[in-house]
């Protein structure tokens, strides 16, 4: 590529997103997980970005089939909020598992990291995270506001270390399972590739 000749756009991506709750499912309180999951994927991501968006209930072959329909609908990425405690009710742990090809414990490992900076009660969160086929699924809190605190981690201040969040690793993790070339904007959240897989950055 000369430096006049323009750069290529970036690769566009289908994400699904599921919030998974009973109440805001049947309408006792407004759904906020949807929305959450939305504003911060527009905003970390510089791909064209086709949301598949899912509102149900916590049950468990319910999950189980959502997450089956928007892996072979082509979503490399699939997010979820709600369902991961120990309630009686919260299955979404299990329901993931179920339609897993691999694990990829390190996410849930690196969730309850950065979330026991926020909240002592960070280790009743169950989230994992899987590989089914070419799409990596991903469980997050059903706190709205612990979406962005998982994905984008903490930031180093008042001397204190930041904690990176899961997001960062996660363009990558798609490279290798054969997906689009996920960019995201540095100030939001910065990628982190091993140089021997990084492109060019943008200009603009
Ligand atoms: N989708 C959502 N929209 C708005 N707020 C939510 C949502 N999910 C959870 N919350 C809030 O976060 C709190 C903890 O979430 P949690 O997933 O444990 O809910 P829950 O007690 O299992 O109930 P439900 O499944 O009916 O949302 C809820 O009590 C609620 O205040
Ligand atoms: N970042 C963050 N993580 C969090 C929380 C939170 O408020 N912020 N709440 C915790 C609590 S109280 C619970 S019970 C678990 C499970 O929540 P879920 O059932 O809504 O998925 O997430 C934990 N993780």
């Amino acid at each position: 590529m000369t430096p006049d000749s323009p750069q290529p756009a970036a690769d566009p991506v289908r994400i699904g997103i599921v919030s998974i709750s009973d109440r805001a499912s049947t309408g006792v309180y407004e759904d906020k997980g949807l929305p959450a999951l939305q504003d911060w994927l527009t905003s970390a991501l510089l791909n064209p970005i086709e949301f598949e968006a899912r509102l149900i209930p916590d049950e468990q072959e319910r999950i189980s089939a959502t997450l089956i329909e928007l892996v072979d609908a082509g979503c490399s990425l699939v997010l979820t909020t709600g369902g991961t405690g120990p309630a009686l009710r919260d299955v979404t742990p299990e329901a993931t598992l179920a339609v897993a090809h691999k694990e990829m414990p390190g996410f849930g490992e690196q969730m309850r990291q950065i979330s026991l900076q926020f909240v002592p009660t960070a280790i009743l969160s169950r989230q994992v995270a899987v590989i089914r086929d070419q799409s990596l699924i991903i469980n997050l809190p059903g706190q709205p506001k612990a979406i962005a605190e998982t994905l984008e981690g903490l930031r180093a201040q008042d001397g204190r270390p930041g904690v990176p969040g899961i997001f960062a690793a996660v363009p990558y993790c798609i490279d290798l399972i054969g997906g689009p070339y996920l960019e995201t904007r540095d100030e939001v959240c910065k990628a982190f590739r091993p140089k021997n897989a990084v492109r060019p950055a943008r200009t603009a």
